[in-house]
């Protein structure tokens, strides 16, 4: 792989794992790594920890599920967070994190493209400005790396906004405007719900169907309250309590256009990833009219939009609540570990492990409990192999001298 244009390139050789994403997925690596004496490279193509929380989320966004299930390993929340930290409590979590095991990831390094050569048994990473080497490569570019923007016909042809939430701040931008909000998922329930703070008049499209639960049950987190109940009931079971608490929370959410799925929300999140929404007050307002369930879009038009039932609007702007995406399948080259979307095929709890010391976290569908699992188990197989190559290493002789520079840039 070391063609003219590479050779242009700085050659680093890393001699622990290279992780690529200073997410909380790859900071947990580097921190289980570290603790127990093992370094290791972080790339980041911005030039912040946790991009998705500091510059792709909006101002109103809170964990929600309670802060011990979103523990990044081996250090807890600070005991005076709230139960739902806000974002910003989360980012100086992830700051305080980065800083206590001595994290300091590359930044502004994105990575274009990543092999394994099979003859030196190496994982050969390209950035924009240099080429780095190492036995293990540690995926951690995480599930959200790209909005999802859909093809949706006449998109194109409209004259106002259209903005991903990922673009998305708050509804002021928005006050008193018309808004067509595309998707129902947690991020276009909780968009609606920040719109109408600022007065503006969300229609959000329910094209499918949809779980909704309350975040909250007489105090209690749904969430924590399924995990209780899993460790002695079956899935089934614990889905139709689940669905019993949301009609005495909720009432009937099909009466307002939110159909739900046949299955129920925890074996449809563990088969097909997708995620209820925990609701924190859209349901009311959609009740009272101030949130309006659309049916889905056949057609955007140079003001508005055509329903698949007739209807048709005019919109001041659209916001694109679609999704996101992996890129895995951008940059890591000739690989049967992951799926053409970017996933790892083996599903949870082992998609953590490929071959030729591949790794990857924070894939699992899982939200940060999931991050933590694989972080610990991708820590403890990384340490035993380089403990098998160098012998064991205390976490008081980890110092930053861990990369060597072939440097062929500065002619
Ligand atoms: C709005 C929102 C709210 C959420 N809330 C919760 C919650 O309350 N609880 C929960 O458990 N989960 C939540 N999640 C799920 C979310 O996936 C996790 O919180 C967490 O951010 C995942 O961490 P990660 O490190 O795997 O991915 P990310 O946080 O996305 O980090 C990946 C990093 O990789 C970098 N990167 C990507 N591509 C490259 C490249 N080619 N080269 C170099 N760097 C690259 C990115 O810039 C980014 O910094 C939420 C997600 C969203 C979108
Ligand atoms: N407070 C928090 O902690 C929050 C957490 N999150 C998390 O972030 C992750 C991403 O959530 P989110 O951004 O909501 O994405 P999701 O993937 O969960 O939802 C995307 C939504 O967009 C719809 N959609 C996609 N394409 C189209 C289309 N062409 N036309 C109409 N509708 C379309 C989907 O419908 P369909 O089902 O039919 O495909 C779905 O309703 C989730 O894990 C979520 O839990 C998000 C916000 C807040
Ligand atoms: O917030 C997210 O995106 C998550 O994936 C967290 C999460 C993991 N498992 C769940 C089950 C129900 C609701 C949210 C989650």
């Amino acid at each position: 792989m070391s063609s003219c244009l590479e050779e242009k390139h700085s050659r680093i050789f890393v001699t622990g794992p290279i992780i690529v994403g200073a997410g909380p997925s790859g900071l947990s690596v580097a921190a289980c790594l570290s603790n127990r004496g093992v370094p290791s490279v972080i790339l980041e193509r911005t030039d912040c920890l946790a991009s998705l929380w500091q510059k792709r989320t909006y101002d109103r966004l809170k964990l929600h599920l309670p802060k011990h299930f979103c523990e990044l390993p081996l250090m807890k929340f600070p005991r005076n967070f709230p139960r739902y930290p806000s974002k910003q409590q989360f980012i100086s979590y992830v700051e305080s994190y980065a800083a206590r095991f001595n994290i300091k990831p590359v930044f502004n390094q994105t990575v274009e493209k990543a092999e394994f050569d099979v003859a030196p048994g190496l994982w050969t990473v390209k950035t924009q400005d240099a080429v780095y080497s190492s036995t293990w490569l540690v995926v951690a570019t995480g599930e959200n790396a790209e909005p999802v923007i859909p093809d949706i016909p006449g998109l194109k042809k409209f004259t106002g906004p259209v903005v991903h939430t990922s673009a998305y701040k708050s509804g002021s931008e928005f006050a008193n405007r018309k808004v067509l909000v595309v998707g129902c998922g947690n991020s276009g329930m909780e968009v609606c719900l920040d719109l109408c703070r600022y007065n503006s008049l969300p229609h959000m499209v329910v094209r499918n169907s949809v779980h909704v639960l309350p975040r909250d049950f007489f105090g209690l987190s749904s969430f924590g309250i399924a995990m209780t109940l899993l460790k002695w009931f079956p899935l089934k079971l614990v889905d139709n309590l689940l669905l019993l608490l949301a009609y005495l929370s909720l009432g009937n959410t099909d009466r307002l256009g939110l159909r739900r799925p046949k299955t129920g929300p925890i074996e449809l999140k563990n088969v097909t990833g997708k995620t209820p929404v925990l609701d924190v007050g859209a349901i009311s307002l959609i009740q009272s009219g101030q949130i309006r369930v659309m049916q889905a879009v056949k057609e955007i038009t140079k003001k508005g939009a055509k329903f698949v039932n007739g209807q048709e609007m005019e919109f001041d702007s659209i916001i694109l609540a679609t999704g996101y995406k992996s890129n895995v399948p951008y940059w890591l080259k000739d690989n049967s570990f992951f799926t053409k979307e970017g996933m790892p095929k083996t599903p949870f709890p082992n998609g953590w492990k490929g071959e030729n010391g591949l790794y990857t976290v924070g894939f699992t569908r899982r939200g940060l409990l999931g991050t933590a699992f694989d972080a610990v188990k991708i820590a403890e197989d990384i340490t035993d192999h380089w403990m098998k190559m160098n012998g064991p290493l205390s976490s008081s002789n980890v110092c930053s001298s861990h990369i060597i520079h072939f440097d062929f840039n500065k002619s």
